[in-house]
């Protein structure tokens, strides 16, 4: 989990490994002390890890030590456990370090902390501080180091790591060559996107922000404004979400979202992007499925207009109605989830709509296989794509491996076709034509299950019908990817509390449907 904190206007930016060093030395070169920074960041990590691991708790404290100021920290949090009464001892396989390490290293002994380049020397430790490598470290990981890191991994102890799990790329999240599995990971100064790679998870442990002072002007000097990498924190969600709602309202002013999905086959798809989308608060919901559904879908979403489409020998949506063809009805047409992939017609039509258009799963299938991403950006209106990974290769497959980088994969891909890209998984990233990332911070893989993504089409789909309708933004296309991102916050923290609830296993995809609308939108 990561905590996060509303007060910090910094804390809903993400910088790049290159803009970390960049901002460090702007306030170098502005004329404070590297050894102060360091000591401001190591004195607030010390403190927080004896919250966490109280010295009655603890005989014996391990240091993994770094070359670089990764090490220096590890060493002044070494000193400041020691002072305190901790039994520390170090791990320090590097001859040469960085000045500021080897002075902190001096020190260290000078106080009678104990040293080995063995790391069996660690074997009787209850907690391990891991500060071998932070944002420098950029090469693979191999011989002793490599071993080192296998058999801290394999104590079965608590780890915190500084900074970051060292092993682990700062940008990508790749691991080089092996990485610490932290129990803990404090995050110095500012997010990384380390902490939002699907990857590094399984590595990060519970995740914290040290916040140790970065003047903003030196961040906005170096990032541009706003930030290409934001979390959408719950005050920017709060921001995006069409409340409170004007007094003298009718419902056509709160939006009309048209879904075009389902079939015999899949018929559930259908009826959960409903769901999702009543739950938005939009104000009017037309569903158009195969004829032979309607009853179903009457009886699940009695508040929406169904509209019956002569549908395939298989079940499928032969065609639009005109009820359903004339898209100047709708604010926006959502599409795809259960259409099967007999559609094609269908999704053709749709694309050309004039109107905002979201497109998820059997209509991206459909999209790939058309072969027309291109066209994408010839549209006029907004187009959302809300692939998972699997979809979003079979659409992309000239982009290189989301799975190493799924930031700069989303990104790519949200340039090239002009559309907005929301890529789901673990960390959801949404990109936006202008090469700005939303990421969500938390979720649950209680969301891994079938049906839960149509949940979540029909949800972004009444945001933005809602904003769309009351003269919003998305004309513009200034905060659609907000907007976006703020259903994915939603729908991520719907997750999160019907799975406390009901732990993990409880939350199949209609009871997500019914928990969004007890997430604390307006707290
Ligand atoms: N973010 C900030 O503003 C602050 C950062 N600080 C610390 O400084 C760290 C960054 O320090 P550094 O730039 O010194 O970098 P690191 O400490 O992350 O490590 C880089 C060092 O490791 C060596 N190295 C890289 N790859 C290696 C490999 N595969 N095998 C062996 N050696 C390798 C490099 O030659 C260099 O000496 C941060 O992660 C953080 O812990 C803090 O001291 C305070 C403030
Ligand atoms: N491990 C996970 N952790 C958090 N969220 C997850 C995880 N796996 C999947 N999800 C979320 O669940 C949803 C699954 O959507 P999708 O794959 O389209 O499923 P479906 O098509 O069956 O509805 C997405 O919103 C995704 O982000
Ligand atoms: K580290």
């Amino acid at each position: 989990m990561m905590k996060l904190d509303a007060f910090d206007p910094l804390e809903s930016i993400v910088v790049t490994a290159d803009q970390m060093g960049k901002i460090e030395s702007r306030l170098f070169e502005a004329g404070m002390p590297v050894a102060a920074l360091m000591e401001k960041a190591a004195l607030l990590m010390s403190r927080r890890i004896q919250e966490l691991y109280p010295l009655c708790n603890l005989s014996r404290v391990g240091i993994l030590v770094g070359p670089g100021h990764n090490g220096g920290d590890a060493l002044v949090i070494a000193r400041e456990l020691h002072l305190q009464g901790y039994n520390v001892c170090l791990y320090r396989p590097f001859i040469q370090s960085k000045e500021l390490t080897i002075q902190h290293l001096k020190y260290a002994q000078s106080l009678g902390i104990p040293y080995s380049q063995e790391i069996e020397f660690l074997e009787n430790c209850e907690l391990i501080i891991d500060g071998l490598f932070g944002f420098g470290l950029t090469r693979e990981l191999s011989g002793n180091i490599a071993q080192a890191i296998e058999f801290i991994n394999h104590l079965n102890i608590p780890i915190i790591s500084v900074d970051l799990p060292s092993g682990l790329n700062t940008d990508t999240g790749e691991v080089l060559g092996i990485a610490i599995k932290a129990t803990y990971t404090l995050c110095l100064g500012l997010w990384k996107p380390v902490f939002f790679q699907d990857k590094a998870l399984e590595y990060l442990g519970n995740v914290e922000r040290i916040n140790f002072g970065i003047p903003p002007k030196d961040v906005w000097a170096i990032v541009a404004k706003p930030a290409p990498l934001q979390i959408l924190t719950p005050t920017l969600a709060r921001g995006f979400l069409p409340l409170p709602r004007p007094l003298v309202t009718h419902k056509y002013q709160q939006g009309h979202l048209l879904l075009i999905c389902g079939s015999r086959r899949y018929a559930g798809g259908s009826i959960l992007t409903g769901l999702g989308a009543r739950s938005s608060g939009v104000g009017m919901l037309s569903i158009a499925v195969p004829e032979s559904l309607k009853s179903l879908l009457v009886s699940h979403l009695p508040d929406a207009l169904i509209i019956d489409c002569p549908e395939t020998e298989n079940g499928a949506i032969a065609e639009l109605p005109p009820l359903a063809a004339d898209f100047n009805n709708y604010d926006i047409i959502g599409c795809g989830p259960g259409l099967t992939q007999e559609v094609t017609s269908v999704v053709e039509k749709v694309l050309k709509a004039n109107c905002p258009v979201i497109l998820d799963a059997d209509a991206l299938n459909i999209l790939a296989k058309l072969g027309t991403m291109d066209s994408l950006s010839q549209r006029k209106a907004t187009t959302i794509l809300t692939p998972h990974l699997g979809e979003f290769k079979r659409l992309f497959p000239n982009i290189s491996d989301p799975g190493c980088d799924r930031i700069a994969a989303v990104r790519t891909a949200a340039q090239d076709t002009g559309a907005i890209i929301l890529l789901k998984g673990a960390r959801t990233a949404i990109a936006t034509p202008n090469g700005s990332v939303w990421l969500i911070s938390e979720s649950t893989p209680a969301l891994a299950r079938g049906g839960s993504g149509d949940v979540l089409t029909g949800l972004i789909g009444g945001l933005l019908a809602q904003n769309i309708a009351s003269g919003g933004k998305i004309e513009t296309g200034v905060d659609v990817g907000g907007i976006v991102a703020t259903a994915a916050w939603w729908h991520a923290q719907a997750g999160i509390l019907a799975a406390k609830e009901r732990t993990e296993l409880g939350v199949d995809a209609f009871t997500l449907s019914q928990w969004l609308v007890k997430v604390g939108i307006v707290k």
